[in-house]
């Protein structure tokens, strides 16, 4: 797969105020909030999935979520959107980090939030591939927003190594 979506700037430690500073695209650039599901087995495999065609990044493997509608918390937003896009009801959500990326396309505020209890069967309902991993994960491309999640997996779990295969690496 070609790469040529750009990579984005990731703002580290992310900083709500950042969510203000004059960036590409200019100084008001709107930040949009979403909200991301981190569903965990209880053998510790952790889901991803492909962004489908015809989004940003199309083919780059991520956590479920997406947009929050207005008005709507985190919270409501991981239910609607693990439902609408996977067909589960997802149980509790434990907020987990907060992380801002400057892409291309937009400045996002991913609310990543772990969940371990779910019901139905996945249904890939908008045509996506998913994975259940471990670390080192085996998909790629990983998508650049993606990726801390990896190494945040890695410090809890004494995890050393590569979490993951860069593009266009051997
Ligand atoms: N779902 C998700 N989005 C992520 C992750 N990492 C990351 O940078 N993002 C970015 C990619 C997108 O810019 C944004 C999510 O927007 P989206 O377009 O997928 O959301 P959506 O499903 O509501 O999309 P739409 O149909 O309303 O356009 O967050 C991640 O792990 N999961």
């Amino acid at each position: 797969m070609s790469d040529t979506a750009g990579q984005p700037h990731q703002a580290k430690p992310p900083l709500v105020a950042d969510a203000h500073a004059e960036r590409a695209g200019g100084p008001n650039r709107p930040v949009t909030e979403v909200a991301v599901g981190v569903l965990v087995r209880p053998d510790g495999a952790f889901l991803l999935t492909s962004r489908p065609v015809g989004k940003a990044y199309a083919g780059y493997w991520e956590f479920p979520g997406g947009k929050l509608e207005t008005g709507e918390s985190v919270e409501q937003a991981l239910h609607r959107e693990l439902h609408e896009e996977l067909g589960i009801a997802i149980g509790a959500v434990t907020p987990w980090r907060v992380e801002m990326v400057d892409y291309p396309h937009a400045l996002v505020r991913l609310h990543f939030c772990k969940v371990f209890a779910w019901s139905g069967e996945l249904q890939m309902r908008e045509a996506q591939s998913f994975a259940w991993e471990q670390l080192p994960v085996q998909v790629q491309p990983v998508l650049p927003g993606t990726v801390p999640v990896l190494e945040w997996f890695a410090a809890e779990r004494g995890f050393a190594d590569a979490t993951h295969t860069t593009v266009g690496a051997s």
